[in-house]
């Protein structure tokens, strides 16, 4: 009999996630009925979303959301067989068994020198976050200029590269020098780091004195506030996430946009990466060849051992990534 480790969201996260707020809980799996596969997780993704969503749409007990990349270890319908990788929405958990219909097959064409972790990051989700949300929400064009805040992190360091290859100039924002250091190395055109430059609206004037087309928001708050001011006419903003946000009890106040948005006729929409859901097979082809051509450049931040996962999505949280938060297992 197979046991998976799982863990287990104990107390909603009042603030900044605790260690206390987990539990590393044991299941004992049944034995697999036909047309049904067993699989054990060999990486793990830790995501912000878990942090806004676990509230919304977790109860306390529940397995914590989130996606791996699995191993099928024993497969009882023939369309799966044992051996190929999977990438499945199945929570922190080590092992699960699965009738196949909610996995999707990492692609055919996927190169066997290619980690496979890269199906949580730059060829998975937070890839096809700045693909799309670059090309349908901020209709990049060549020539333009192109803001990003969470530079360095898993959806933002794809948007900077993916402006690159479509024509535009790349302006990102990051935590830390290294992080800054790390946009310059894969081709954005200006970075600095938004935690110690003396004042934000000076390092966004000096980084694009002509202003922006297009602002990739991850971060939210007060950034957002700043750089929305910093529009050209007629810009577009993607409100892609708001991590700035995530942990607050208490929500924040103003400024408020409302007059930039009107003066300078911009377009603000959210979105969430899932609207492209029927272009899936489209975006990961994309990315896959770009990263494969060595257009588009990936960094991983692993860390090993399920038991760390806590861990890595409240170092994650605290912005100690480099590119996409991983473990593995
Ligand atoms: N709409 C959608 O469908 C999707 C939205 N997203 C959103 O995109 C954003 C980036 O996600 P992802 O790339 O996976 O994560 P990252 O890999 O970028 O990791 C999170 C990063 O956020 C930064 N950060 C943390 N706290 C703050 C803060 N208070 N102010 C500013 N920056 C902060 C840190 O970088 P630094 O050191 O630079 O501060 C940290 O490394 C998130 O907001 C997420 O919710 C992601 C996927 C899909
Ligand atoms: C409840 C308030 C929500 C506020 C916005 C919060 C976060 C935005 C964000 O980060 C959204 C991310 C969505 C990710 C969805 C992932 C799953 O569908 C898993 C997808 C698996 C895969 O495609 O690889």
């Amino acid at each position: 009999m197979v046991v998976a480790k799982a863990w287990i969201l104990k107390k909603h996260f009042d603030g900044f996630p605790k260690t206390s707020d987990f539990d590393l809980k044991k299941i004992e799996l049944p034995d697999l009925k036909d047309g049904e596969l067993l699989l054990e997780s060999v990486f793990l993704s830790v995501d912000p979303y878990m942090r806004p969503y676990s509230r919304r749409y977790m109860k306390e007990g529940d397995i914590m959301i989130g996606t791996q990349v699995a191993r099928i270890v024993e497969s009882k319908n023939p369309t799966f067989a044992v051996g190929a990788f999977v990438v499945g929405n199945k929570g922190w958990r080590t092992h699960f068994i699965s009738d196949g219909k909610d996995l999707q097959l990492l692609p055919s064409n996927w190169p066997e020198s290619l980690p496979k972790s890269l199906a949580l990051g730059t060829v998975g989700m937070p890839g096809l976050t700045a693909y799309f949300g670059l090309l349908e929400v901020c209709k990049m064009k060549p020539g333009e200029t192109v803001l990003v805040n969470a530079a360095a992190g898993a959806v933002g360091s794809v948007v900077g590269q993916l402006a690159k290859i479509g024509g535009c100039k790349v302006v990102g924002c990051a935590g830390s020098d290294d992080k800054v250091a790390y946009l310059k190395k894969i081709g954005f055109d200006e970075a600095f780091n938004y935690k110690t430059v003396k004042s934000l609206d000076e390092a966004l004037s000096k980084a694009s004195p002509d202003g922006y087309d297009c602002f990739f928001d991850n971060v939210g708050g007060e950034f957002a506030c700043v750089a929305i001011n910093q529009m050209k006419k007629y810009g577009r903003i993607a409100v892609c996430g708001a991590i700035s946000q995530y942990n607050d009890s208490v929500p924040q106040k103003g400024p408020y946009l409302q007059l930039p948005m009107i003066l300078k006729e911009l377009q603000m929409e959210g979105f969430i990466v899932s609207r492209w859901n029927h272009r899936r097979e489209e975006g990961l082809q994309a990315l896959l060849k770009w990263v494969v051509e060595g257009k588009v450049k990936y960094h991983e931040q692993v860390t090993e051992g399920f038991e760390n996962m806590p861990v890595a999505f409240m170092g994650m949280l605290k912005g100690e990534n480099l590119g996409k938060a991983v473990v593995k297992v």
